[in-house]
Parts: C-alpha cells; sequence; structure tokens
C-alpha cells in the first residue's frame, strides 16, 4: 500500500479495504438487530454514499428497501442561502422507518438542509447510517445513528469518495497527504 497521485495531490491509504468490510458487517448486524419487522427504507444520497450502500445493504438479513437519491446544492441570494433539492425521491415516507445512507458527514451542511425536507413527510422513525464523520469539521450537529468510523479533519478519497470527480473506484479510503 503506498502513496498514490489524483490530478495534482497525494493521498496515502488511511482505512484498508478488510477494516472498512468488518466495519460496514458490524453496522448491518446492528440495523438487522433493531429494525426487525419493520421493514425500512434505505435512502442512499449520490454520488458518494453508492459503495457503502451496496456493502451495507448486502450484509441486511430484514425486509429492507431501498432508494437512491442525489442532492443538488443551488447557490441562493444572499437571504435565502443554499437550497438543497432532491431528484428521484419517489416513495411516501410517511408513516416509514427510514434509514439515510451517507458515505460522510463532514460539515454537517448537506444533511442539516436536507432532513426537513424528510421530516416534512411525517416518517415514522428518520435515522442516519454514516461511514464516516468528522467531529471536528461540525458546523451542523448531526445524530448519527449508525457510524462507521470517526476521522480527523483531512480530506479523504476513495470508496465512493471523489477528488474532482476521481478516485471513487478506490475499495479503500486515502487521506490528502499535505504538502509543506
Ligand atoms: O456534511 P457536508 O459538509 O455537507 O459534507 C457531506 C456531503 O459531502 C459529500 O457529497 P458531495 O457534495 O461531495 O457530493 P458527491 O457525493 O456527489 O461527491 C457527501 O456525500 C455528503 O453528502
Ligand atoms: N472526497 C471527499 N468528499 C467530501 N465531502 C465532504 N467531505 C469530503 C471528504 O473528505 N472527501
Amino acid at each position: 500500500m503506498s502513496v498514490i497521485q489524483v490530478h495534482d495531490k497525494k493521498f496515502q491509504p488511511y482505512i484498508g479495504e478488510a477494516e472498512l468490510q468488518l466495519r460496514i458487517k458490524e453496522m448491518a448486524a446492528l440495523l438487522n438487530k433493531d429494525l426487525e419487522g419493520e421493514r425500512p427504507l434505505f435512502i442512499a444520497i449520490l454520488n458518494g454514499s453508492f459503495m457503502f450502500a451496496a456493502d451495507i445493504f448486502k450484509h441486511l438479513t430484514i425486509e429492507a428497501e431501498i432508494s437512491f437519491i442525489k442532492l443538488v446544492s443551488y447557490k441562493g441570494t444572499k437571504s435565502s442561502g443554499n437550497v438543497i433539492t432532491a431528484i428521484g425521491l419517489d416513495e411516501d415516507l410517511f408513516g416509514r422507518t427510514v434509514v439515510i445512507l451517507e458515505d460522510i458527514v463532514d460539515t454537517g451542511r448537506t444533511l442539516s438542509q436536507f432532513l426537513p425536507q424528510l421530516e416534512h413527510q411525517q416518517p415514522k422513525k428518520l435515522m442516519i447510517a454514516s461511514l464516516l464523520t468528522k467531529p471536528e469539521a461540525v458546523i451542523h450537529p448531526i445524530k448519527i445513528d449508525y457510524l462507521g468510523f470517526s476521522v480527523p479533519d483531512k480530506f479523504l478519497l476513495g470508496y465512493g469518495l471523489d477528488y474532482d470527480g476521481l478516485g471513487r473506484n478506490l475499495p479503500q479510503i486515502y487521506q490528502l497527504v499535505e504538502m509543506p
């Protein structure tokens, strides 16, 4: 395992494939135990979460559904700020147990803007499963119900996470090498 270059930056191995897969299995086991009989709807937020969503979903043994949405942020006027719109959310969430699947909660901005749209539909439960979070980076605190790893505030790459479009296909997670 060695340092790789993507575009103009260097990245070093940070979480290996085996460690990732082990933790994802543990997260799935907790979901299987907690959500038995609830027929939860998992909502994976594209693009970054596609690998995590596929891997965790394979380990679910309970009845469960999955749907994928893409969030689009618009730079608004001074008064409206960022508006986040979901593309592809067709399901009615009323009375459902819903689990959001995210690859990373970083500042928390994305989910803090998006969750109210889901809450508006009055799900029975609305929970978050995130593979990664950066506690030092949080600006908008989000309660993460199922968490894979807490990581330092450094840019990550791989396993769905990109740097300017590249690196999503890497099976492990890399960390940016900061140059002096
Ligand atoms: O907590 P935040 O600071 O809002 O960051 C988290 C968001 O950033 C990533 O998405 P990104 O906007 O990079 O889009 P992508 O998944 O399509 O790469 C990730 O998938 C989260 O949705
Ligand atoms: N690739 C990548 N995308 C992110 N989106 C929010 N945080 C990150 C990160 O550390 N890496």
